[in-house]
């Protein structure tokens, strides 16, 4: 971070990289998030440690090498990169006979896994990515298909229904536009989808199965019954049911020791949280491995402690629904009235700090204790009774169907999802943005699994190139009056770019909060190119050069295209943050240091390193 230490890089507050000045020299967040250190009384002089060192020795063995000017966005030659590897989508063969499927087997009660066999793959404990077979393909299946696909697996969808093979490529293509906003990391090559003819077929191999058939107990039993038949005796089989008891769908099948009941949230691509149930015949192990398996997808799996129908989510849900049907059912709100009274109030909130933390705040000073003290009796009073349900008759479904009607105009459903996406993309990135960009609840999730698509991405960088450090998209707010990337969203990136060098030769914000940091105390940035709104684009960082207190780096920004957008060069200090004073970097960071730039030292030398402003070459 160049400037404002701590400040939140996505908040749009870039004032002050404009009003630099060499007092604030500074950079990295502060370990405590949004406050950083006040910077502003440093002494840049004293930081440098004047008189000037001796000139930093260049990455050993790097020469300065002559470099025809590249012309203004002149594309670069492509990384091989994983996205650009996709394979095409899969064959078309659907059965359509719904009931195609074997009767359910009778005769209640679990039966045991034969023993000594495991009850599930091993890839799926590891949470590495195989085959996924998807059993039903509507709004959740098609959900989880492409949850399943970006994030790599192949997956074989099964849904007899003539028109699931439309509804999950529409899904898929709303689910990959959020995808793309969503993460500023390389996202792993797309897994391959294929529409299976038969059940038989889809589960042949899969290392997983999700089941989401409507919410029949007949059904469902039938379809896990045959998914068992059928499926590897060790592929872990997660069901979609949003109410009915694992216990009642085990019923019938040969290992139910590998059902876990996991339950999704609709957009399932986005929204991370899995209900994870057991039933009473489901396998320890089994549930150790759906959560490896479902938090490698990256999402957020919280075991339910014991079965009961619904769950929690829905569980609270229900309640809140069951309040608003009688309401509009009374007249006493629209539709629409009452979602602007939830979305204008407690849903901001939900969001982030959920029910019993905003409570606790709602007690003030006092907390809890006294929000229960004070609040605790009215849940005695009459209006919470109202326990009982409408009755949804035909009057009462075509008035709330008509003001939804009203509610939504003209929009498609495919219309708005893409809003609903839109939204919750932009409220899970400004939660990836708190705490100095750590993240918050879903965002500091989001921020987990960035990390591990770089870490993941970077293994796979060519020698030959300059490593690739940083994914994202251009999102709207960092467009200016002339329609292209603000010149200080330029700066931004990378900042972030140095933050993720310093990060690996860890320099990041374990070290920061030993005291010690480095600082920016130069930059040169060159802009070569325009990016526009919703455009991908990457960034590259070499080490041209470092000593004891410095390092110069070389970073480069590129558009998914490969053209080259921007340059920058940084100089950066390494400081006693408490002191206020340059020192020598720790000898585990300079090792680290060291060793990156021994295999940056090959690399040629860019012809824009070095320049002044305004020099003509
Ligand atoms: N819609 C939602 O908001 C949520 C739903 N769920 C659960 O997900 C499951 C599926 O619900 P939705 O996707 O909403 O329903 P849906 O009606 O949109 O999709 C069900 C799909 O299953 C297919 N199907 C029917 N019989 C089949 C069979 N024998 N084999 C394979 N596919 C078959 C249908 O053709 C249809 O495409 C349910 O258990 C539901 O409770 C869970 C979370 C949220
Ligand atoms: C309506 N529903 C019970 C199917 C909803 C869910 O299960 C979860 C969600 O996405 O709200």
């Amino acid at each position: 971070m160049a400037e404002g230490a701590g400040r939140d890089r996505r908040s749009g507050d870039g004032a002050a990289l404009h009003g630099h000045s060499l007092g604030r020299a500074g950079r990295h967040r502060h370990p405590e998030g949004d406050r950083g250190p006040d910077a502003g009384g440093l002494d840049l002089f004293r930081l440098l440690d004047r008189p000037q060192p001796a000139p930093l020795r260049r990455a050993r063995g790097a020469r300065r090498r002559q470099h025809p000017r590249r012309a203004r966005g002149q594309h670069l030659a492509r990384h091989g990169r994983a996205r650009d590897q996709r394979r095409a989508g899969g064959t078309r063969g659907l059965d359509r006979d719904r009931d195609g499927l074997p009767p359910a087997r009778t005769g209640r009660g679990p039966r045991k896994a034969p023993a000594g066999a495991p009850v599930v793959s091993a890839r799926v404990e590891t949470g590495g990515i195989g085959k996924a077979a998807c059993v039903g393909g509507g709004v959740i299946g098609a959900g989880w298909v492409a949850r399943l696909l970006l994030s790599g697996w192949d997956v074989a969808v099964y849904d007899p229904g003539p028109e699931a093979e439309r509804v999950v490529g529409e899904v898929l293509a709303n689910a990959e536009r959020a995808h793309a906003a969503l993460f500023d990391a390389p996202l792993p090559p797309k897994g391959r989808l294929t529409f299976a003819a038969s059940l038989e077929a889809a589960v042949a191999g899969a290392d997983f199965i999700q089941e989401s058939v409507p919410e029949r107990i007949d059904l469902k039993r039938r379809v896990l019954q045959a998914i068992d038949a059928a499926a590897p005796a060790e592929a872990l089989i997660g069901s979609s049911t949003s109410g009915l008891l694992p216990s009642d769908l085990q019923e019938g099948m040969t290992r139910p020791g590998r059902l876990v009941v996991a339950h999704p949230f609709n957009p399932v691509y986005l929204l991370p949280l899995v209900e994870i149930v057991a039933g009473k015949a489901t396998a320890p192990e089994a549930v150790e491995r759906a959560k490896a398996l479902y938090a490698a997808l990256g999402m957020k799996p919280v075991v339910i402690r014991r079965e009961i129908e619904a769950f929690v989510g829905d569980r609270l849900l229900e309640a809140l629904w069951r309040e608003a049907l009688w309401l509009v059912n009374d007249d006493v709100a629209s539709v629409g009235e009452i979602d602007d009274i939830i979305r204008y109030s407690f849903g901001l909130r939900w969001a982030q700090m959920g029910l019993f933390q905003t409570y606790r705040i709602a007690g003030g000073e006092a907390g809890m204790r006294h929000f229960l003290a004070q609040f605790g009796p009215a849940l005695k009073w009459p209006w919470t009774h109202l326990t009982d349900v409408p009755d949804l008759d035909e009057a009462l479904v075509e008035k709330i169907g008509r003001q939804s009607d009203a509610q939504t105009g003209d929009l498609t459903l495919r219309e708005l999802e893409r809003i609903r996406d839109d939204n919750l993309v932009a409220t899970i990135r400004a939660l990836a943005a708190r705490r100095g960009g750590a993240g918050w609840g879903a965002g500091a999730l989001l921020r987990d699994q960035e990390e591990r698509l770089r870490s993941a991405a970077r293994g796979a960088n060519e020698p030959a190139e300059p490593p690739r450090m940083l994914d994202g998209t251009v999102p709207p707010e960092w467009i200016d009056y002339n329609g292209h990337m603000t010149e200080h969203r330029y700066l931004q990136v990378f900042g972030d770019t140095t933050d993720a060098l310093l990060a690996k030769i860890g320099a990041g914000p374990d070290y920061v909060a030993t005291g010690h940091s480095y600082y920016t105390v130069e930059s040169h940035i060159m802009h070569l190119g325009e990016m526009k709104r919703g455009e991908r684009f990457h960034s590259t960082t070499r080490i041209l050069a470092s000593d004891e207190k410095r390092i110069r780096l070389f970073h480069r920004l590129h558009r998914a295209d490969g053209a080259l957008v921007a340059t920058a060069e940084q100089m950066l200090l390494h400081v006693d943050a408490k002191a206020g004073r340059a020192c020598p970097a720790s000898d585990g960071i300079r090792a680290a240091l060291d060793a990156l730039a021994r295999a940056h030292a090959g690399l040629p030398w860019p012809a824009e390193a070095g320049r002044f402003v305004g020099e003509r070459r």
